[in-house]
C-alpha cells in the first residue's frame, strides 16, 4: 500500500509575467510598502525604519510584474537546534503578495526560488511561523514544534508540590540582560530542538526593545534572574488594567527558563506575587513545561490554547537526517514523497547506530511511506510517525516501522521555538 492521501501539492503554474529575482537594497522601501498592504499595517516612523534593517539583514526574493514588485520573502540567516545540534535554518518571514496578484502562483514561484536558494547554500532546512495554518502544507512545511498560552491566576500565591529555590532574584538591567542570559539561552538550545540561535542585535531589537509591538500599553521588558552562576531567567512585561480602578494588571511572560526545576519553580512563584497585578500570561511555553506538573493547584494554572508553532521544511532530507543525532538504531526503507523538490522523493534506507548515519537510495520495497510535510513534523521529535499511521497520513508496510522510527527519532524534552519572526 502506498496511500498518501494529503500530500504537499505540485507546485502552481506561475504567471508568465511574474519574474522571480533578489530584491536589491534599492527596492527594500517598495518591499516595505508591499508588506504593510498585504498585512494592513501603517507603523510609526521607528517600528519602519527598525522593520528596513531587519530587510537589510534578510535573504530577500521579489516576484515582479514588469517593473512592480508584487511579491516576496524574505529569509532571517538563522540557525535552529536540532537534536544533537544545530543547523542552518532561513528563517522565511515578510511572505506577501500584492492583492492584485494573488492566487497566480507568486507565492508558489517564489517559495520555489527560495528552495533553489537553499540547495545553492547548503540549508538543509527551511522554517517559518505561518499567518495562517492552511498555507504552508502544500510547499512542504510540516507543524515541527507547537506552543501553549499558560495562564495563572495570581489573586493569590501560586501554590506548589515542589520547593522553589531559596536563593534571591534579581532584576537585570535591559543592557545588562543578553550579555548575562545569552549564555544560558545557549545551553538551552542545546538541550531542546527547535530553538533559534539569537545574534546580539536580536537579543537587543526583538528581546529588549523597550517598546512592545504588539501592545503599545505594556511596560518595558523586565529581566528577572536566579542564582550565581545563573540557573534561570525570565523575561515579562506588565500592565495596568485602566478599564475599571483597582482591577489587577496582567503580567506576560515572554520567556522563561531554568536548569532546575526549583529555580522554575522560584521564577514563578515570583511572577505571581508581584503587587497590583492578578494575572500571569505566558504564551509561547512548551507543551511539556513542567509548570504543569508541579503547579499544586490545575484550576489556578490553566492552559488556555495551544497552536502550531514553527513550521519546518525539509530542503534536503538527506542532509536534515544525516546532521541530527538519533536516540536508538534504526534500520528502514523510508520513501518519502516531496512534490516540489523530486530529489528528496523515492525509497531510501535510512540506519544509524554505533558507525554512524547512513541515508542511501535503495530498491529494497519500503517499510514507510510518508509525505515530506509530515516527515517534516517529526524531524525534531514533536509528532509521533506513529500517530501519523494512525491518522492516516503515512502508510506503514511492515509492521512496526513507525515504532522504530520514533523510538530513534525521540528527544527528551519536546521541541519548542517561542521566537516570533
Ligand atoms: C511566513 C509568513 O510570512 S506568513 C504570512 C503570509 N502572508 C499573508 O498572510 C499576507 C496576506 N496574504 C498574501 O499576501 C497572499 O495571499 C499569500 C502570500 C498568503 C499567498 O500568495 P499567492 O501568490 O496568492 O499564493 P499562490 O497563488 O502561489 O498559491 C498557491 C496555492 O496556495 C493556496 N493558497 C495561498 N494562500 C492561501 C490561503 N491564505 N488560504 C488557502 N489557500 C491558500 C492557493 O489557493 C494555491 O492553491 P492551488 O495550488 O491548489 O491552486
Amino acid at each position: 500500500m502506498n496511500t498518501r492521501p494529503t500530500p504537499s501539492g505540485p507546485v502552481a503554474p506561475c504567471t508568465p509575467a511574474l519574474k522571480f529575482r533578489e530584491i536589491p537594497e534599492s527596492d527594500i522601501e517598495r518591499a516595505l510598502a508591499l508588506a504593510y498592504l498585504a498585512f494592513h499595517e501603517k507603523p510609526e516612523d521607528e517600528l519602519r525604519s527598525h522593520h528596513k534593517d531587519l530587510l537589510r539583514g534578510c535573504a530577500r526574493v521579489g516576484a515582479y510584474d514588469g517593473d512592480e514588485l508584487v511579491g516576496m520573502v524574505a529569509a532571517f540567516p538563522f540557525t535552529l537546534s536540532v537534536p544533537g545540534g544545530e543547523l542552518p535554518c532561513p528563517g522565511v518571514t515578510f511572505a506577501c503578495v500584492a492583492p492584485t496578484h494573488r492566487r497566480r502562483g507568486a507565492l508558489s514561484g517564489l517559495l520555489a526560488e527560495l528552495f533553489a536558494r537553499c540547495a545553492a547554500e547548503d540549508w538543509p532546512l527551511a522554517a517559518l511561523w505561518a499567518s495562517e495554518a492552511v498555507i504552508y502544507g502544500r510547499f512542504g512545511f510540516g507543524d515541527a514544534t507547537h506552543g501553549i498560552t499558560v495562564e495563572l491566576d495570581s489573586t493569590r500565591p501560586l501554590a506548589l508540590r515542589i520547593a522553589p529555590d531559596e536563593r534571591p532574584l534579581r532584576l537585570v538591567d535591559p543592557a545588562d540582560a543578553p550579555a548575562l542570559i545569552a549564555g544560558f539561552y545557549e545551553r538551552t538550545r542545546a538541550a531542546r530542538p527547535g530553538r533559534i540561535g539569537r545574534t546580539k542585535a536580536w537579543w537587543t531589537e526583538e528581546w529588549m526593545n523597550e517598546k512592545d509591538e504588539d501592545d503599545e500599553d505594556m511596560s518595558p521588558p523586565r529581566t528577572v534572574v536566579i542564582g550565581e552562576p545563573l540557573a534561570g531567567y525570565a523575561i515579562y512585561r506588565t500592565k495596568r488594567d485602566e478599564s475599571t480602578p483597582g482591577a489587577p494588571g496582567l503580567v506576560r511572560v515572554d520567556d522563561l527558563e531554568a536548569e532546575t526545576p526549583a529555580a522554575a519553580a522560584a521564577l514563578w512563584q515570583y511572577l505571581a506575587s508581584i503587587d497590583l497585578t492578578g494575572k500571569v500570561r505566558a504564551w509561547g511555553r512548551p507543551l511539556d513545561d513542567p509548570l504543569l506538573l508541579f503547579a499544586a493547584d490545575r484550576d489556578q494554572v490553566r492552559v488556555t490554547d495551544e497552536f502550531p508553532a514553527l513550521w519546518v521544511r525539509l530542503t534536503d532530507v538527506r542532509a536534515a537526517l544525516l546532521r541530527r543525532s538519533w536516540a536508538a538504531p534504526v534500520d528502514l526503507v523510508l520513501d518519502v514523497h516531496d512534490a516540489h523538490l523530486p530529489d528528496n522523493s523515492g525509497p531510501h534506507r535510512l540506519t544509524s547506530g554505533p558507525d554512524g548515519t547512513a541515508y542511501e537510495p535503495t530498491h529494497d520495497p519500503a517499510d514507510l511511506s510518508v509525505d515530506v510535510r509530515d516527515l517534516a513534523a517529526c524531524y525534531l521529535g514533536g509528532t509521533r510517525m506513529t500517530a501519523l499511521v494512525h491518522a492516516g497520513l503515512a502508510a506503514e508496510h511492515t509492521p512496526g516501522a513507525a515504532a522504530a522510527l520514533d523510538a530513534a527519532l525521540h528527544t527528551e524534552l519536546l521541541p519548542h521555538t517561542v521566537d516570533g519572526f
